[in-house]
């Protein structure tokens, strides 16, 4: 969509931006925001909410003239359980704000040249929204084609299988992808009584409603997937518009954790870089093997990142210090771009979030796929069996990878 396609009678086209919270899903959009504003004749609002995080907002509030940021109130979430998962609390938050979203948008239909609204992957509810008041809908899809993919298939697959897709005997063959099995299906899919799946059931059937759905990935990467699904005229207009990654030049990214001074110090390619991403944590005995692991690795080094408040607190005692020569432990939000751009890095571990598996490939780090949740597991196939650009450690019959298995 260009700034001429976008239409409207007079004035700057303006856009809406939906992001549900989570770094994995704001960082992409906001930077498509940017190149949007930057690069062509645009203007935009993002609406967030109370419950976005400080270094979320920062982040938004860091983006350049032309965008604005709407804060809605938070909704009500006491009838939630407090064991609902997490695609089932976006969901229920997304649903509940939509009353509040339509406000927005009736100020801004009145004071802008609104002509879309773009919503991250949790936005299904809000192309219909969108279609109220005569905007464009649209999906920024923060994930693979393969994931895309899937998610347009889920009702056809849901009404054609019956018990777990785990338990399907045959491989899962998503157009242009590589097979996978039931069991490599995002997490969220995987108890089919869950509410969670219901819930990503319901966004997933009105994609179709989307006037089109930009990906954050590219032909060079998963050609195969992206020209299956540019091809189906069942699926709205796909803008492969990826690799969308920052530049490692974000205030964000400033180094008060010492990351890159210490690595100017390594040799170059020895640094194995660990990280599981913004939410991601381990069990404590997997911790342990790979603290361990790591330290009888012996030569070569690592920059070890958890995003845990005390993540001292669940390593080995004495590990710091027992292997401050050998790396470094960075205990919160680490310059990740500046990290894996850095010619002292060889090695990336990561959980395999899209984002980070984006910035490993633009930066040509090799990665090991240790996936977590979401649909990493997917990501890790892609990774490790169709791009072959990362390995995969294995695991124990007890799910763990222990520290032998980490031994170079
Ligand atoms: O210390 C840190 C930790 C993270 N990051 C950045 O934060 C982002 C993390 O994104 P991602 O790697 O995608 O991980 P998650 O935050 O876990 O992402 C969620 O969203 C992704 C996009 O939909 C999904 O692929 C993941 O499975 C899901 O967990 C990346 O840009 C990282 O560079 C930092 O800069 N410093």
């Amino acid at each position: 969509m260009d700034a001429a396609d976008a239409g409207g009678d007079g004035g700057v086209p303006h856009l809406v931006f939906l992001p549900t919270p989570g770094m994995g899903h704001l960082i992409p959009l906001a930077e498509f925001a940017k190149r949007l504003v930057l690069h062509h004749r645009i203007t935009a609002t993002f609406i967030t909410g109370d419950v976005f995080s400080k270094s979320q907002m920062a982040l938004l509030d860091r983006l350049p003239r032309g965008i604005e940021n709407v804060v809605l109130p938070d909704v009500s979430l006491d009838d939630v359980p407090s064991n609902a998962k997490a695609e089932t609390v976006i969901s229920v938050s997304a649903v509940r704000a939509l009353p509040a979203v339509r406000g927005v948008l009736g100020e801004l239909k009145k004071t802008t040249n609104l002509v879309a609204l773009v919503s991250d992957l949790f936005g299904g509810f809000a192309l219909e929204v969108a279609r109220e008041f005569g905007i464009r809908p649209y999906i920024f899809f923060t994930t693979t084609g393969m994931s895309l993919s899937l998610f347009l298939r889920l009702p056809e697959l849901d009404a054609q299988t019956s018990g777990e897709y785990r338990d399907l005997p045959d491989l899962i063959r998503l157009p242009g992808c590589i097979p996978l099995h039931g069991s490599d299906l995002l997490d969220p899919i995987q108890d089919r009584k869950n509410e969670a799946y219901t819930w990503l059931l319901r966004q997933s059937s009105r994609y179709r409603l989307a006037a089109g759905i930009f990906l954050n990935s590219f032909e060079g990467l998963e050609g195969g997937a992206i020209r299956a699904l540019t091809a189906d005229p069942g699926n709205p207009t796909i803008y492969p518009v990826g690799p969308l990654v920052r530049n490692g030049g974000e205030e964000s990214d400033r180094d008060s954790s010492g990351c890159v001074a210490w690595l100017d110090e390594q040799p170059r390619g020895s640094v194995l870089f660990v990280s599981f991403g913004s939410g991601g944590t381990l069990p404590l005995e997997q911790l342990t093997e790979l603290a361990l692991g790591w330290r009888r690795a012996g030569s070569g080094s690592s920059g070890f990142v958890h995003s845990s408040n005390d993540p001292f607190a669940f390593l080995p005692e004495g590990f710091v210090e027992r292997t401050k020569r050998l790396g470094l432990v960075v205990s919160s939000w680490a310059p990740q771009v500046k990290i894996l751009r850095h010619e002292s890095t060889g090695g990336f571990l990561t959980h395999c979030g899209w984002n980070s598996s984006l910035e490993s490939v633009v930066h040509g780090v090799p990665m090991i796929a240790w996936p977590l949740y979401a649909e990493q597991k997917m990501n890790a196939v892609l990774l490790v069996e169709d791009v072959k650009v990362a390995l995969r450690p294995r695991t124990g019959e007890d799910g763990i990878v222990g520290r032998g298995r980490w031994r170079k």
